[in-house]
């Protein structure tokens, strides 16, 4: 049976009370981290691995990042041993002592990747990011290359819909394994240990996270959407930081 460790209230969503026996499933850019320029400019607060690492322990282990970077992204910017779930699902770490489990996933081909290199060749600011099961076109530097980039990866997919599926991010358009999403990994981590038998609480602010959302409430569990529950990264971080200890005066998280 799940310990006593109570989760407090999000302060956005009415009616919640404080939430026993809970399993936290938390999206990584613009949940736990603001977004940033580009991909590798993301800045962690400083106190937030530490903060996972103690959450985790109070909940038994069952706490997870799932997100839709590599694992090794999230083990550069979080390094501490918790339960992780990288690239949409299609990597899946949830004993952080043991080696990644990777379903057998296809690679796109790499014509699709020259596409988009050529692409984006022409839009300074631009940049692909290379995963091991897709890759994804950002255009935050250059908004004007969004419908264009969605277009030429949509026409990539659609070679292959039966393989791979075109997912929308913000300001980024990914080709990712369609047998592989956040739903995915949330039932395989609500499947085995320490995460089965508790009420899985997903929390996300991106189109990306709607499946995670919805398993979780498919567990009887629930699906937050940051902007609503929380309102900022910073405001989730506070609520994370008074969940393992109470906030007396002053003791706002930077
Ligand atoms: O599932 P998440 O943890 O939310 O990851 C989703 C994607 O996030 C990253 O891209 C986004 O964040 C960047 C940094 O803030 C930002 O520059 C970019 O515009 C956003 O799309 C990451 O690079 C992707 O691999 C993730 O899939």
């Amino acid at each position: 049976m799940p310990g006593t460790f109570l989760l407090p209230p999000p302060p956005g969503v009415p009616g919640a009370g404080p939430l026993g026996g809970a399993a936290l499933l938390l999206d990584f850019d613009g949940t736990l981290v603001e977004i940033a320029p580009t991909p590798d400019a993301v800045r962690v607060p400083p106190h937030l691995p530490g903060l996972l690492r103690r959450l985790a322990d109070e909940l038994s282990g069952a706490l997870a990042v799932v997100s839709g970077r590599p694992l090794r992204d999230l083990d550069h910017f979080l390094p501490v041993p918790i339960a992780k779930a990288g690239d949409h699902g299609a990597s899946l770490r949830p004993d952080p002592a043991a080696p990644a489990l990777r379903p057998d996933l296809p690679a796109p081909p790499a014509g699709w990747r020259a596409r988009a290199a050529a692409l984006v060749a022409r839009h300074p600011g631009a940049l692909i990011e290379d995963k091991e099961h897709g890759f994804v076109i950002h255009y935050r530097q250059a908004p004007e290359l969004g419908p264009e980039a969605e277009a030429l990866l949509a026409a990539c997919v659609a070679e292959d819909p039966a393989a791979f599926a075109l997912l929308e991010a913000r300001m980024a358009w990914e080709v990712k394994p369609r047998g592989a999403s956040k739903g995915t990994a949330v039932n395989a981590l609500m499947a085995r240990p320490p995460f089965a038998g508790r009420v899985p609480v997903f929390i996300g602010d991106d189109v990306t996270d709607e499946e995670g959302m919805a398993v979780a409430r498919r567990f009887g569990g629930h699906g937050w959407r940051l902007q609503d529950a929380f309102g900022t990264p910073a405001a989730l971080r506070d609520w994370l930081a008074a969940a393992v200890a109470p906030p007396g005066p002053g003791t706002t998280t930077p």
